[in-house]
């Protein structure tokens, strides 16, 4: 079996991730040099508008799709190096997957506890009547064990799809657009179950998403600009002058090995900045100006 050594604490680290598609003879780079690291137990939310390459990410890190360039590993298994039944063992046991059509998710004629039970039979896992009361019961839909997905409202569907995503205790959790289907009420209580089951569990969880409302509910979002990461915001807990809990959130540029980082849109266009910037390096930070050209230097 191919192994390879990431960072201890790394259950998911990409680097300088690049994916070409090329579609009548015109070449699209969906990611452009793209680095994440999501340490062991960690939850991240990965946001970014529609083509940013959210989708192409999840792919890859599903081991559905390889990248044209750069490495990527999950729970220490290099995914460029996996052969094809490898590589089905991956996706059986390493990832589960939570995605956003429910029918995508369960089959329609089995119930909660039979979707559980044949994705586990296809591992090999064993003890499965035990497991699957225990993860529905985890994820508070125990009532739904023998019901079908018509049967259940759509939050119920989608918690038992983590169950069924958590059978076969996968070292990694990735979901796509998990609640893209689900009114705002309803999202929230499954992006807390989510939350839930990376606390109780230990599962390091990756959510890919439009919803704006999900860094309320997870301490690291990382936003996704033209095939890169570009900005993170963190959430903590703080304590103010009373002695009072608080939420502090604060947004940071992503800054890669090399040093790049992307400014945001806004702070170009109100600068007027483009080609070059002037930077001075000050005691404790770096100035960025606008270049503007000198009288010689104009036409
Ligand atoms: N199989 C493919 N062939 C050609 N181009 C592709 C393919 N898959 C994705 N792309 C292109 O790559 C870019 C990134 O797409 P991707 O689906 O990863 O974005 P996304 O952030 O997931 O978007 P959305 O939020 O709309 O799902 C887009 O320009 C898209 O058109």
């Amino acid at each position: 079996m191919t192994t390879v050594t990431a960072p201890a604490d790394a259950a998911i680290d990409c680097t300088d991730l690049v994916r070409i598609f090329t579609a009548d003879g015109i070449e699209v780079q969906a990611l452009q040099g793209l680095t994440l690291r999501v340490e062991s137990g960690g939850l991240v939310a990965i946001v970014g508008a529609s083509g940013s390459g959210k989708s192409t990410l999840l792919g890859i890190l599903s081991g559905l799709d390889k990248p044209t360039a750069g490495t990527v590993t999950v729970a220490g298994r290099d995914l460029l190096a996996l052969r094809s039944r490898e590589r089905v063992d991956y996706r059986r046991r390493t990832v589960g997957f939570v995605w956003q059509q429910t029918s995508r998710n369960l089959l329609g004629y089995l119930t909660a506890r039979e979707n559980l039970a044949l994705a586990m039979s296809v591992a090999g896992t064993g003890d499965r009547d035990r497991r699957a009361t225990e993860l529905l019961e985890l994820l508070e839909v125990g009532h739904c064990a023998d019901r079908r997905p018509t049967e259940m409202s759509g939050g119920e569907q989608q918690r038992v799809a983590i169950a069924v995503a958590l059978a076969n205790e996968p070292r990694v959790l990735l979901a796509d657009e998990p609640t893209g289907e689900l009114d705002e009420a309803t999202s929230a209580e499954v992006l807390e179950a989510m939350r839930g089951v990376n606390r109780e569990l230990g599962v390091t969880t990756l959510i890919v998403t439009h919803d704006p409302t999900v860094s309320e509910h997870v301490a690291r979002t990382v936003q996704i600009r033209d095939g890169r990461t570009a900005t993170e915001v963190l959430r903590r807990t703080g304590v103010n002058e009373e002695g009072h809990e608080h939420t502090v959130a604060e947004e940071f540029a992503v800054l890669d090995r090399v040093g790049r980082l992307q400014l945001p849109q806004e702070y170009l266009s109100t600068l007027g900045m483009r080609d070059r910037v002037r930077l001075a390096l000050e005691q404790d930070h770096v100035g960025v100006w606008p270049h503007v050209a000198d009288e010689e230097e104009r036409p």
